[in-house]
């Protein structure tokens, strides 16, 4: 079994693909923040690094879905390969941050890879408003991550919007965490696993 966990920055995906983990007694496949060598010069400067850390993370995420799809164990996804392209890469290049010939580049290089990745048995959305998103930014406190624009958590919340409406690899639960503390309130927890058991198990 292969859950994906998508939500833009900040919206819980490795909190709660860690509390999944530990439920389901499964592994969890998280993605490259500390070891990335591009990140923070992004944050930086973005249309000078967008290339170089759109490169890295499809790479990335590309070894990380082969290494899923030899699986011998349940596995939670901490965001797909599908949001690199259709939410980041994509934004970056309505912003006017990564050129037309790079992005086309990039793009068919996403294309020739995405032949290969099998999707998700359950994708689960963490939707959350910009107020939420912040403050759990905040909380997170990575010092490259203080500079980040609201402008930019809401263009890519709106790609977010596109993206999910269209999604048509295979099941999907968008859960909106708003309202949620699935750290704090383990009945948050419970409802989320519950919505789970019902989507993947047929279980009530
Ligand atoms: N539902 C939640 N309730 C309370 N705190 C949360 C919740 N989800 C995430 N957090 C906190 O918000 C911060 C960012 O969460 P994180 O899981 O790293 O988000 P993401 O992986 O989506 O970027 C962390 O400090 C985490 O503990
Ligand atoms: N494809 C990406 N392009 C730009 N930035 C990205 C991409 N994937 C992840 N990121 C950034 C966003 C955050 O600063 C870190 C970690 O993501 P998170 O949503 O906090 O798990 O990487």
């Amino acid at each position: 079994m292969h859950i994906a966990i998508a939500g833009n920055i900040g919206a819980g995906k490795t909190t709660l693909a860690a509390k999944l983990a530990q439920h389901f007694n499964w592994d969890v496949h998280l993605e490259s923040v500390e070891d990335n060598p591009y990140l923070k010069d992004f944050y930086n400067d973005m249309p000078r690094w967008a290339f170089h850390l759109q490169v890295y993370f499809l790479n990335s995420r590309f070894n990380q879905t082969q290494q899923i799809q030899k699986r011998t164990r349940g596995v939670i996804q901490d965001r797909t390969i599908y949001e690199d392209a259709h939410i980041f890469a994509k934004n970056l290049r309505s912003s006017e941050m990564l050129s037309e010939r790079d992005y086309e580049n990039y793009f068919k290089l996403y294309e020739s890879m995405i032949t290969m990745v099998q999707p998700p048995d359950l994708l689960i959305y963490l939707k959350a408003d910009l107020p939420k998103l912040i403050s759990q930014i905040e909380k997170r406190n990575r010092d490259y991550e203080s500079g980040i624009r609201l402008d930019y958590l809401k263009k890519l919340n709106e790609h977010y919007d596109e993206w999910i409406a269209n999604y048509k690899h295979g099941k999907v639960i968008t859960i909106d965490v708003n309202n949620l503390d699935f750290v704090a309130r383990p009945e948050d927890l419970g409802k989320i696993i519950n919505r789970i058991n019902i989507e993947l198990f047929g279980l009530f």
